[in-house]
């Protein structure tokens, strides 16, 4: 009996932080508003998207962003000892397999950035927009750092090397909400689903679990307009600390450790990067000919062949007449595709005109 208690109390336990979460996230959602005013809309920092991807560069002040942006592309941007150098959004470009990276350096941002706290939700409202994050530490502080910036970025609904939670959630007109799941759930249940649902007055839904989300994971499907991103911690400034907290560092997931003081481990970033950005490699063939390996089309994940058609010329699409693909996106090699074909990493495309 005291076990059952027990159990039963753990239960209300999880329905009270459960509710109480779905509450603090509308509450938190409220705060945001303010910011889609134009006044407090990134004035200055409206770089225009350009190049195969974009990576934004988070970080307290002082960690060595600008002396990385310098170090890595043609661009020079203002380094200094003290915080703060920077207070504007200043792009560069990497050069890096065929492909153009874009690189945003940043002014730095502290606790409270969300907030407003200096130029923190412009800051912020850039790295929304990138592909990847790279958030660069100071090795010497690194932790708490580190701790701060993602209590920043996940209050404001940025979602960090996670994939977006496995639950089809669907509002309706009416039939009350209706739950299912394929797995055993060991963090939410019916009971607590409904109880937040209803917290958004929600009465009418078909929810259905693929994976054994939490409560905060099921709040974000509900809330919608999350962004889960992949982010790099780079640990800048490793000349400033002992051989053990280098390796300690290196050994963190998704971690890179670097000095660019020293230009050290710069290229194994880039390997990192370019791993993390998952770009899409496509080699294009003449007929009769073999395909040109050494120049690639670079696309965003999840390209078609009409993006193919538009990246080699502005009118291939309306000539197109059907296209053969060689590759993982096809069942045999060569098939015969539509302009819809989703294209994937290292397929080989004959484009046939009408
Ligand atoms: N020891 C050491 N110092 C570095 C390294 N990288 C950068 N620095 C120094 O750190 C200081 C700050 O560098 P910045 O590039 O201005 O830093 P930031 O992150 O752009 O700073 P804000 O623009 O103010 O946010 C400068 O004095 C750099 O010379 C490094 O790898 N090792
Ligand atoms: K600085
Ligand atoms: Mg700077």
């Amino acid at each position: 009996c005291g076990l059952r208690e027990g159990v039963s109390e753990k239960r209300s336990t999880e329905y009270h932080l459960g509710l109480l979460k779905a509450k603090l996230a509308k509450y938190r959602a409220q705060l945001l508003e303010p910011s889609k005013s134009p006044a407090a809309k990134g004035e200055g920092f409206d770089v225009m998207k350009s190049g195969d991807a974009r990576v934004a560069l988070i970080g307290f002040p002082s960690v060595g962003k600008s002396t990385f942006l310098s170090l890595m592309t043609s661009t020079a941007s203002e380094a200094a000892s003290y915080e703060f150098t920077t207070l504007t959004c200043i792009p560069g470009v990497i050069e890096y397999k065929g492909a153009n990276i874009q690189l945003l350096d940043l002014p730095g941002i502290i606790e409270g950035a969300a907030q407003g706290k200096g130029r923190g939700r412009q800051v912020i409202a850039v790295a929304r927009t990138a592909d990847v994050v790279i958030m660069m530490l100071d090795a010497t502080k690194g932790e708490v750092q580190r701790a701060l910036l993602e209590k920043e970025l996940e209050s404001v609904g940025i979602r960090l090397n996670k994939s977006k939670p496995n639950i089809y959630f669907k509002p309706k007109k009416g039939g009350g909400i209706s739950f299912n799941s394929t797995v055993t759930l060991t963090q939410c249940s019916e009971k607590l689903v409904q109880l937040i649902l209803h917290e958004y007055k929600i009465f009418n839904a078909e929810v259905l679990f693929r994976e054994d989300c939490s409560p905060d994971e099921f709040i974000d499907v509900i809330v919608g307009n999350r962004v889960y991103m992949p982010c790099l911690y780079v640990y800048n400034k490793i000349d400033q600390i002992s051989m053990e907290e280098v390796d300690r560092l290196a050994r963190r997931p998704h971690s890179v450790v670097i000095s660019c003081g020293m230009k050290l481990n710069l290229d194994y970033l880039l390997e990192k990067l370019w791993e993390y950005l998952a770009l899409t490699c496509i080699y294009t063939k003449k007929r009769g000919q073999r395909p040109d390996f050494t120049d690639a089309i670079i696309l965003r994940k999840g390209a078609s062949v009409e993006h193919v058609c538009h990246r080699i010329h502005r009118s291939l699409a309306s000539q197109f007449k059907y296209a053969l693909v060689w590759g993982t996106s096809t069942k045999y090699s060569p098939q015969r595709v539509g302009l819809t074909h989703m294209m994937e990493h290292e397929d080989v495309i004959q484009i046939v005109k009408k």
